[in-house]
């Protein structure tokens, strides 16, 4: 359905690259979640496929057709693409209905369409206010309404739960979601939280320093995260540096980056052994309880400092942590 073959921005005329050589495809009726740190190109990538920037190189074709390339460039309102940002947008002057009807730019059955939408955004009785008498939540939910009322091919969602506290954020997203997968259309969703993007995609596309490091399914996300940068956005990682290695006694291919993930570092809680392959004794310089839980800050005979998760609360002041090698992960590069 979507087809971003090659794409880089520049906006220092080559010095820097906000986005370069980005190449991935989207199946329609997928949600794929775009997930970065800050200024790692997200906003930069949703801009170039709506239209409101144009390449330095590469194309973005949309149903098979090229709708921005080096020679061509289809204007953003003929693009069939709905977005939402995270400032609501909506014309404080217009009523909640004229907002959504203003997305629609032709049809006899204008009204009647944007009465649907705000059925469908749970916001029937609502028409007649103006933006400043709804919640954030609310207004929220008319900007997609607006965003869905021309029937786009692909909707872009760009971080729309920001502005939002936590509890309204996780419940406005599930709602936006579920009423998404009623229109059955395709989604970018850029967001800068695992969770959201956890909860709600097909796919997530990571994006580090304007690379696509990344695109796959959340599960092997986890389990096989391409480099450290993935594997720590998806749980608690350690670095196994060289320190490690040697605190370990567990010598690993040199040419290749080792991490292991937190909860798979065993803890004895005393000095005695457990069956890890890799183990070595450590003293607990700090206990944190954390419920059910108890998080230990270590210092490893080599000196190296650790954080580690344990269950058992009855914890000596010095015990043994280990791994074993089927739980490393090995990555090309860092
Ligand atoms: N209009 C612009 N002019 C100059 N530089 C820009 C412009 N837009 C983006 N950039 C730069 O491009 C890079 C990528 O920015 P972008 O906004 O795409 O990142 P992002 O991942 O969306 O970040 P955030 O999560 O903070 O919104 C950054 O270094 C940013 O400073």
């Amino acid at each position: 359905m979507l087809q971003i073959t090659s794409l880089s921005k520049s906006f220092d005329k080559g010095k820097t690259f906000a986005l370069e050589d980005v190449s991935f495809n989207l199946k329609a009726g997928q949600v794929c979640a775009i997930v970065g740190e800050s200024g790692s190109g997200k906003t930069t990538l949703v801009r170039l496929i709506a239209g409101l920037e144009r390449p330095d190189h590469g194309s973005i074709a949309m149903n098979g057709k090229t709708i921005a390339s080096l020679d061509k460039f289809v204007q953003p309102e003929k693009r069939k693409i709905g977005l939402v940002f995270q400032e609501y947008a909506l014309f404080p002057h217009l009523t909640i209905l004229d907002n959504v009807l203003y997305g629609i730019s032709k049809g006899k059955n204008k009204k009647k369409r944007a009465q649907e939408m705000l059925d469908l955004v749970g916001l029937s009785e609502m028409g007649k206010r103006y933006p400043h008498q709804l919640s954030g939540g609310q207004q929220q939910r008319v900007a997609l309404a607006r965003a869905l009322a021309p029937q786009p091919s692909l909707l872009i969602l760009d971080e729309p739960f920001s502005n939002l506290d936590t509890l309204l954020r996780t419940q406005l997203r599930n709602e936006v979601f579920d009423i998404i997968k009623k229109t059955e259309v395709t989604v970018l969703f850029v967001t800068h939280d695992t969770q959201d993007a956890l909860s709600v995609a097909d796919e997530i596309l990571i994006l580090q320093k304007g690379k696509v490091v990344q695109k796959d399914v959340a599960a092997n996300l986890y389990v096989k995260p391409n480099t450290l940068y993935v594997a720590s956005l998806f749980g608690s990682t350690v670095h196994i540096n060289q320190n490690l290695q040697t605190a370990f006694k567990c010598p690993l291919k040199e040419t290749c980056c080792h991490a292991i993930r937190n909860d798979k570092i065993k803890v004895s809680p005393s000095s005695h052994e457990t069956d890890c392959e890799y183990i070595t004794t450590a003293k607990v310089i700090k206990k944190i309880e954390l419920g059910d839980s108890v998080q230990l800050l270590l210092k490893l005979e080599s000196g190296e400092q650790l954080t580690v998760m344990t269950k058992d609360k009855n914890i000596a002041d010095t015990i043994t942590v280990g791994f074993n090698s089927t739980d490393i992960l090995e990555f090309e590069q860092e």
